[in-house]
Parts: structure tokens; sequence; C-alpha cells
């Protein structure tokens, strides 16, 4: 059976979940991303620890006007009040997020006035930029929302499982987004995506498929900038 057939016309996993399959080997890549797993292990080199902080919290500042713009596209095209009220949560939460940025910068000794964005999260958040643009379809923008703040979920959480060796000043940064009130958001996403999916075009499941593994490629660029010795993928 072919995975869109699968996926469409309400019968069979979803859109998101035959994605999540068909590009598994991605997925797994920003998942478990070997930055994370170091931190999951206790073995985390503490100055690309740092230099991971100073650099997401430039990316979470570009991250607000994206948001925003979902919002947006929310508002104007959604037949669904819920999803307003979801992605206000989110903002919510950045606003919250960007203080503890500054609070956990200032714990670790990093300036965050100082900070150069690196070309992987220049990347990214061109991409991000892109993302805005009123030509692009909510559903598409969604997607690319819900795959962002799932990556951070799910990688986060691994280091908060039964047997992990966290080590003790870095759980409240794994507890951000590994826990699970930040899963429910992410399930919330997922759900809004997925309906928004069912009744979508071939060309926006096409564009919104594209973005999902887009972010997927971001995802690793951006976690391999905490390790000066890896490379750009694709
Ligand atoms: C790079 C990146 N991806 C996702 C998130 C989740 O908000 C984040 N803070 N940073």
């Amino acid at each position: 059976m072919d995975g869109e057939g699968a996926a469409g016309a309400g019968g069979g996993a979803g859109f998101i979940a035959v994605w999540l399959q068909r590009h598994r080997e991605k997925y797994v890549c920003a998942t478990r991303h070997r930055f994370v797993l170091s931190i999951r292990e206790g073995s985390v080199d503490l100055s690309s620890f740092r230099r991971w902080l100073g650099q997401d919290y430039i990316f979470v500042r570009e991250f607000v006007p994206f948001v925003a713009s979902v919002l947006l596209k929310g508002w104007k095209e959604s037949d669904s009040e819920m999803d307003v009220e979801v992605i206000l949560g989110g903002m919510a939460s950045l606003h919250d997020e960007l203080s503890w940025f500054k609070k956990e910068a200032s714990k670790w000794d990093v300036q965050l006035a100082a900070i150069v964005p690196q070309r992987a999260n220049r990347d990214y958040c061109s991409f991000l930029h892109g993302m805005t643009d009123s030509e692009v379809d909510y559903t598409t923008a969604i997607v690319a929302f819900w795959a962002i703040e799932t990556v951070y979920q799910e990688s986060f959480a691994l280091c908060l499982e039964d047997g992990s060796s966290t080590p003790a000043e870095l759980l409240g940064t794994c507890e951000r987004w590994g826990n699970a009130g930040f899963g429910q958001y992410c399930q919330s996403l997922r759900d809004i995506a997925e309906r928004c999916l069912q009744n979508a075009s071939a060309d926006v499941l096409r564009k919104a498929e594209e973005a999902f593994t887009q972010v997927l490629e971001h995802e690793v660029n951006f976690w391999n900038m905490s390790n000066h010795d890896m490379v750009k993928i694709s």
C-alpha cells in the first residue's frame, strides 16, 4: 500500500505517522544526536553545552516572530478556535523561555550580548524567516512548528528517562523541554497538523513533508554546532 494512500481518507495511520516511518533515519539523527546522548550519559563537554546555550538563545529570539506568523495564519485559515489558543500557549512559554535563557546564561557565565550566530543557526533562522511569508500556507507552517518543538521534546525527554545519568546541573534544561506538559503541547500541535493535512491538497502535502524533512536537517546541523569537529549534512 502506498504511504499517502494509507494516510489519507481517514482510514490509515495518518500522514505524520507515515512520514515518521518514511524519514525514520533523519528523525532518529535529530532526536538522538550525539550531543544529547552525551548529556544523557553524563559525559557532556560543558564548553559544548555553553555553546549550545548561547546559540539557542539567538534561535529562540528568531523563533518568536515565526510562531507569531503561525498564529496569524491559524487565525485567518483555521476553522477551529482551539488552534489559536494552543499556539498562543506556545508563545507564552517562549516569553518565559527567554527569561530562562538569560538566567541560565549568567549561571554558566555565557555572555549573550557577545554571541555571534554560527552558520547552521543563520541557515535555520532564514528557513524560519521564509516560513513567515504569507505565501506559505498554514498547514506547512504548523507542520514545521510541530516538528521543531517535537525534536526538542523527544531529545530532552530522553535525558530524563530512568537509567539516564544527566548531570544535576543540566536537569533544569532537560525538564524545560522534556517535561510531560511540553509533551502534551507537542501532541496538541501534532493533532492540529494532522487535521490540516487530512484536508490538504497534494501540493500542500508535498510542501509540508518537505518542511518536515528540512526541520530535521536543520536540527541535526544545529546540534552539530555544539561540536566543532562535526560537518554539515546535506
Ligand atoms: C534549535 C531549536 N529547535 C527547537 C527548539 C524548541 O523550541 C529550540 N529551542 N531550539
